[in-house]
C-alpha cells in the first residue's frame, strides 16, 4: 500500500520509515514487548536556536576566499529593491543604541558561548516571503565550499567561521550600552568596530554580539530573526514601536507593548482603522475562535504583565473582535457593556496605571455550533476593598464613585444629598480627584446606557447609587473623644444621619454600632465604647463590605443578564486579565495577593510553553532539542507549602490573640529562612524574590487585611434596614459558604468568622486555574514601555526586564524549535480524509494522513510524526486547511446544483400533475355544460 502513497518519491521519506516500523510492531507475535517506532530522521529537525558567534570567530577580509559574507549593505540594498517598500523608521542614531545592559544570549550566553548557525542546517521554519535558506544563502556567498563553517553537532559548538569585516554587530560600551556597528577589523582580543554615529571604538571580543542584517529589522515574528541575543530582539521591538506596530508575534505568544496612545477615530473609518491598527491582535482573537471552532476544545487566551501594561485594553480589543465573529447579536452587545460596568466598578487610578483593573476575572464566552455567542459568564478574583477607605496620596478610588458625584442627574443628586467628590473624605484623602483628559459625568451617563443594556432597572440602579453614597457619608462620619481613655462617640451630624438614611436604618443603632462593643461572657453581654482607631476601623469595615458586596451583586445581575443558553452551547473561549504585577517601595497585603496571583499564572504560562510541551514530545517520540527555563516553583512553595508556607503561616498568626504585624515577621524568618525566595528584613518587613524581582512587603496592616472580620452587629444592622439591598448583602455574608468555624477569630457574637482573605483568595485562584487547565491556552505578553504612561517612549531598560521576567526570550527559542499544531493521527485523518479522493474507510488513520501529506507536499522539514500525534511547525496546516475549505466549498456548490435540479425536476412534474387535473378538470366542466342540461 505504501508504494500507491508516493509513486513519485525516490528515496524513503521519514514517514514511511515510521510507517514501516510501526507495521513491524503491530506485525510482531503480541507476546512480545513491541519495539518503539524508529524516530522520524532529523530531516525534520529544526537548528538549535543558539546561534550566535563563534569561540575563535576571526575577522576576515573580504578578499578572503573561504565563507565570504555578502556585506549587510549589499544585503539592505539588493533586498529593500526586491521589497520595493520603504519602511519609515523613526529611529535616529541614538535610537539604535541600546542603553541597557544584558547577559547576551537570552541573558545567559555570553559572546564566548555563541555559533554561527551554520549554512547547511534546515530552516527554522517555512516563512512566507523570506525564506531562511534565502537569507543564508545570500549571507554565506561562497558556503557550499566553505570549509571553515561546520555543523555544530559536529563541532561541538566550536564553530570555525570567518567573517567579513563589515559584519554587522552589537558592541557593550564601557558604560554597559550596547551599540550597533559594523567590525572594522579585529585581532584575538579586541575589535575596532565602527559605531554608527561614525565613532570608532576598540571593544573586547566579549562584549560583541551578531547584529541582525537591517532587512530583517522590524519582523512581526521575533522566530524568524538571524541572531536571537537580548540586543536584538529589544531593537526589533523597539524598531515596530516606533513604527506604530505594537504587536510582534514571538512564536506561540504575541507581545503587545503599551502604546500609551489612544487613538480616535471618525465613525466611518471605525473599522478599517482599527483592522488596520490591530491586524496580530486580531489575528489571534481569530485563530483561537477557528481553532475553537474546528477542534474539540474549549480555547482560553491569557494576558500577562505588569500592571498599565496593556491587559485590559487587549483583552477589550480581543473581546469585541471575537463578539464581531460571533455575529452581532444582543448578547454581543451585552458582553461589551458588561466589560464598561467591571471598570466602572473595579477600576481605579493607581500610580501605575489610570485605568488599573482592581480585580482578576475570567471573562468564558460561549458559542453555539455554528459559531454564534450564545451567553458568558464573568468570574473574579478578589477585589481590592482597602480601596474604598484608603488611598495613597495620587490615586483615586474606584471610578464610579467620581462618576456618580460628577454626572447623576440632579434630582438623584438631591435624593441621596450628593455633593461634589472633593467634599468626601473617602475621595479627597489622596488629593487626586480627576484623570486628565477624562470626563467622569460623561462616563456616568455610558455607564448608565450600560446599566440598561444589562437589564439593570432604573430603580435597582438607583438602589446601587444610594448604596454608593451612603458609602461616602460613611466616610464623613467623624467622631469624639469621650474620656482620657480615648473613647469616642459619634457626631451627630449630616453625615450620620444621611448615611443611616441611604441604608434604610435607625441613625442611633448605627451610631452605637461605630462606638460600641459587645462582648458576650457567660450569659450577660457588655457593652465597651470603642476608641477611636477601634471605631474608625468599624466604620471602614462596614463601608468596605457594602462596596464588596455591591460588586458581587452587580456580578450577579451581569451574569444573570449575559445567561447561557444550555440548549445552544457548545465550546468556549475564556479570557483571563487579572491584575498585573506590582511592586512599590513598600508593598501591603494586596500587592501579596495580587503578586501571588500572578506567580501562579506564570507557572501556569511556563508549564504550557516549556514543561507540558517538551514532555509531549518526549513521550510522543519526536526529535528534539530540548530548551532550559527558569521556573518559579520554588517562589510558589514559599507561598504554598504545608506546614510552613507563607499563606498558612499568615493565617495562623491571624488567629492569635496577641499576634502584630511584628511577631508575624519573626514567626516568618524563624520557618522560612531558608527559602531562597525569601529575605527577612529589619523593622517588621520581609522580602520575596518574584520571578518579575524582588519586592518588600510589610507592615500596614497585613493581619486585619487577612482577616477581613465583619462584626457580626454589623451584620446585623444591615439586615435590619428598611431597604432590600444591605439586607441582601447580610444574608449573603452570613452564608455558610462565607464561613467557617473558628471561635478564636471571632470577634462578635456569633461565634464564627469569615474564612481568611489569603486563603479565599487562593481558593478563586485555584478555582480559575483548574477552569483554565480544560481549555487549549493562548498568551498575549503585555509589554509597558514606560512607567510615565507616555506615548512615543521606549525605556529599553524597563522592557528588558520585562522580556527577561516573562519568558519571552525563552519562548522564542522553544517556538523556534517547537510544533504548535498537534493532532492525533485520528484526528488529523477525520479532518483532511476528505482530500484523498481514494479515501477508503477501513485506511488506517497513519497511513491515510501520510497520503494526505504526500499529496499536498508538505516538506518532511516542517512536522515530525510522534506514536499518536503529528506534529507541525506553525502555519504549516494552512496549506491544508485551505484545500479543506475549497473543498467544501466545492461540495456544497454541487450539492447547490443537484438539488436545484432535483427541485426543479419536482417542480416540473408537480407543474405537469396540476395541469393535467387543470385539463381533467375542464373537460369535465365541458362534459357537464354540453350534456348535463340535456339530461336534465
Ligand atoms: N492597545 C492600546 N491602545 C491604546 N492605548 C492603550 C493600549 N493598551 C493600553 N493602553 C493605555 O494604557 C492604559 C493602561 O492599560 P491597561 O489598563 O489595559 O493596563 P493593565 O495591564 O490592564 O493594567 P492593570 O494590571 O493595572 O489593570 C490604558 O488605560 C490605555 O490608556
Amino acid at each position: 500500500m505504501l508504494s500507491t502513497v508516493s509513486p513519485m518519491t525516490v528515496t524513503r521519506s521519514s514517514l514511511e520509515e515510521m510507517l514501516e516500523t510501526i507495521k513491524r510492531r503491530d506485525e510482531q507475535p503480541k507476546d512480545i514487548v513491541p519495539a518503539l517506532p524508529v524516530r522520524p530522521i532529523s530531516k525534520a529537525r529544526l537548528p538549535s536556536a543558539r546561534r550566535s558567534l563563534p569561540v575563535d570567530f576571526k575577522i576576515g577580509d573580504s578578499a578572503t576566499p573561504t565563507a565570504t559574507l555578502v556585506t549587510p549593505k549589499y544585503l539592505i540594498t539588493t533586498l529593500k529593491e526586491k521589497e520595493g517598500k520603504k519602511r519609515d523608521r523613526h529611529l535616529n542614531k541614538e535610537n539604535n543604541d541600546l542603553g541597557f545592559q544584558c547577559d547576551g544570549d537570552f541573558g545567559s550566553n555570553k559572546i564566548t558561548k555563541v555559533k554561527v548557525f551554520p549554512l547547511h542546517e534546515s530552516p527554522p521554519c517555512a516563512t512566507n516571503e523570506e525564506s531562511w535558506q534565502n537569507d543564508y544563502s545570500d549571507l554565506y556567498a561562497t558556503h557550499s565550499t566553505s570549509p571553515s563553517v561546520t555543523d555544530e553537532s559536529t563541532s561541538g559548538g566550536n564553530v570555525n567561521c570567518v567573517l567579513n569585516k563589515e559584519f554587522q554587530v552589537w558592541c557593550q560600551l564601557s558604560n554597559g550600552q550596547w551599540k550597533s556597528g559594523k567590525i572594522e577589523s579585529a585581532s584575538i582580543e579586541d575589535s575596532l568596530v565602527m559605531l554608527s554615529d561614525g565613532s570608532v571604538v576598540t571593544v573586547p571580543r566579549g562584549n560583541i554580539l551578531p547584529a541582525n542584517p537591517d532587512y530583517l529589522e522590524g519582523n512581526d515574528d521575533l522566530i524568524r530573526l538571524s541572531f536571537l541575543n537580548e540586543p536584538s530582539v529589544l531593537h526589533n521591538l523597539q524598531t515596530r514601536y516606533y513604527d506604530d506596530q505594537i504587536y510582534t508575534k514571538a512564536g506561540r505568544i504575541l507581545v503587545a507593548i503599551n502604546p500609551f496612545n489612544d487613538v480616535h477615530f471618525h465613525e466611518n473609518e471605525f473599522r478599517t482603522r482599527k483592522k488596520l491598527m490591530y491586524p496580530l491582535v486580531h489575528a489571534i482573537a481569530e485563530s483561537t475562535f477557528n481553532e475553537m471552532m474546528r477542534g474539540e476544545e474549549n480555547q482560553s487566551i491569557i494576558l500577562s504583565g505588569q500592571s498599565g501594561a496593556g491587559k485590559t485594553k487587549t483583552a477589550s480589543i480581543v473581546i469585541e473582535y471575537l463578539a464581531s465573529l460571533g455575529g452581532h447579536n444582543d448578547m454581543q452587545h451585552k458582553l461589551l457593556q458588561a466589560n464598561l460596568i467591571l471598570e466602572a466598578f473595579g477600576n481605579a487610578k493607581t500610580f501605575m496605571n489610570h485605568n488599573s483593573s482592581r480585580f482578576g476575572k475570567l471573562i468564558e464566552i460561549h458559542f453555539n455550533s455554528t459559531g454564534e455567542i450564545c451567553g458568558a459568564q464573568i468570574e473574579t478574583l478578589l477585589l481590592e476593598k482597602s480601596r474604598v477607605a484608603h488611598l495613597s496620596k495620587g490615586e483615586r478610588s474606584y471610578h464610579i464613585f467620581y462618576q456618580l458625584c460628577s454626572g447623576a442627574p440632579s434630582h438623584l443628586k438631591e435624593k441621596f444629598n450628593l455633593k461634589s467628590s472633593r467634599e468626601f473624605d473617602y475621595l479627597k484623602q489622596s488629593g487626586c480627584l480627576t484623570i486628565d483628559a477624562v470626563d467622569d459625568a460623561q462616563k456616568f451617563h455610558t455607564l448608565v446606557e450600560a446599566l440598561d443594556v444589562v437589564q439593570i432597572s432604573r430603580e435597582d440602579q438607583e438602589n446601587a447609587f444610594a448604596m454608593l453614597s451612603a458609602i461616602l457619608w460613611l466616610g464623613n462620619i467623624s467622631f469624639q473623644i469621650i474620656d482620657s481613655e480615648n473613647h469616642v462617640e459619634v457626631i451627630a451630624d449630616e453625615a450620620v444621619a444621611s448615611a443611616s438614611k441611604l441604608l434604610g436604618c435607625d441613625v442611633h443603632d448605627l451610631m452605637l454600632l461605630l462606638s460600641t462593643h459587645h462582648i458576650q461572657a457567660g450569659n450577660n453581654s457588655v457593652t465597651q465604647k470603642l476608641s477611636s482607631e477601634q471605631a474608625i476601623g468599624m466604620r471602614n469595615t462596614l463601608a468596605k463590605s457594602i462596596y464588596a458586596s455591591l460588586f458581587d451583586w452587580l456580578l450577579e445581575r451581569i451574569n444573570m443578564s449575559l445567561k447561557i443558553d444550555q440548549q445552544k452551547a457548545w465550546r468556549s473561549i475564556s479570557i483571563v486579565d487579572i491584575y498585573g504585577f506590582e511592586s512599590f517601595q513598600r508593598n501591603s497585603f494586596e500587592q501579596f495577593c495580587i503578586n501571588y496571583a500572578n506567580e501562579r499564572l506564570q507557572q501556569y504560562f511556563k508549564r504550557h510553553i516549556f514543561k507540558l510541551e517538551q514532555e509531549e514530545y518526549n513521550r510522543e517520540g519526536i526529535d528534539w532539542t530540548r530548551v532550559d527555563f527558569n521556573d518559579n516553583q520554588e517562589c510558589l512553595n514559599l507561598f504554598e507549602q504545608k506546614p510552613y508556607g507563607l499563606l498558612l503561616l499568615l493565617d495562623e498568626e491571624s488567629k492569635s490573640v496577641h499576634a502584630t504585624d511584628l511577631t508575624l515577621v519573626n514567626k516568618l524568618k524563624h520557618h522560612l529562612s531558608s527559602n531562597p525566595c525569601f529575605k527577612g528584613e529589619k523593622d517588621g518587613f520581609f522580602s520575596v524574590l518574584h520571578y518579575a524581582g524582588e519586592v518588600l512587603y510589610g507592615k500596614s496592616g497585613f493581619l486585619e487585611k487577612n482577616i477581613d472580620s465583619m462584626h457580626s452587629a454589623a451584620i446585623q444592622l444591615l439586615s435590619s434596614c428598611t431597604y432590600e439591598l444591605p439586607q441582601l448583602f447580610a444574608s449573603n455574608l452570613l452564608k455558610p459558604s462565607q464561613m467557617h468555624m473558628s471561635p478564636l477569630l471571632s470577634l462578635g457574637a456569633t461565634g464564627f468568622q469569615k474564612q481568611s482573605v489569603g486563603m479565599k483568595f487562593k481558593d478563586q485562584l485555584f478555582k480559575l486555574l483548574q477552569q483554565l487547565e480544560t481549555t487549549k491556552p493562548h498568551f498575549i505578553c503585555c509589554i509597558k514601555p514606560n512607567n510615565k504612561q507616555l506615548p512615543n517612549m521606549f525605556e529599553k531598560d524597563l522592557v528588558l526586564q520585562q522580556l527577561r521576567s516573562s519568558g519571552v526570550l525563552e519562548v522564542v527559542k522553544i517556538s523556534r524549535s517547537g510544533y504548535p499544531t498537534q493532532m492525533t493521527h485520528q484526528q488529523f485523518a477525520r479532518r483532511y480524509g476528505l482530500l484523498r479522493l481514494d479515501h477508503e474507510t477501513s485506511q488506517k488513520p497513519l497511513s491515510l494522513s501520510v497520503a494526505i501529506l504526500d499529496q499536498f507536499n508538505i516538506h518532511p522539514d516542517t512536522y515530525q510524526v510522534g506514536y499518536t500525534k503529528l506534529f507541525f511547525r506553525s502555519g504549516q496546516v494552512a496549506t491544508l486547511e485551505d484545500a479543506r475549505n475549497r473543498m467544501l466549498q466545492g461540495i456544497v456548490k454541487v450539492q447547490k446544483c443537484i438539488r436545484g435540479h432535483l427541485a426543479r425536476c419536482h417542480f416540473l412534474e408537480l407543474a405537469k400533475r396540476i395541469t393535467s387535473v387543470q385539463c381533467k378538470r375542464d373537460d369535465l366542466i365541458l362534459y357537464y355544460i354540453h350534456f348535463l342540461p340535456s339530461a336534465v
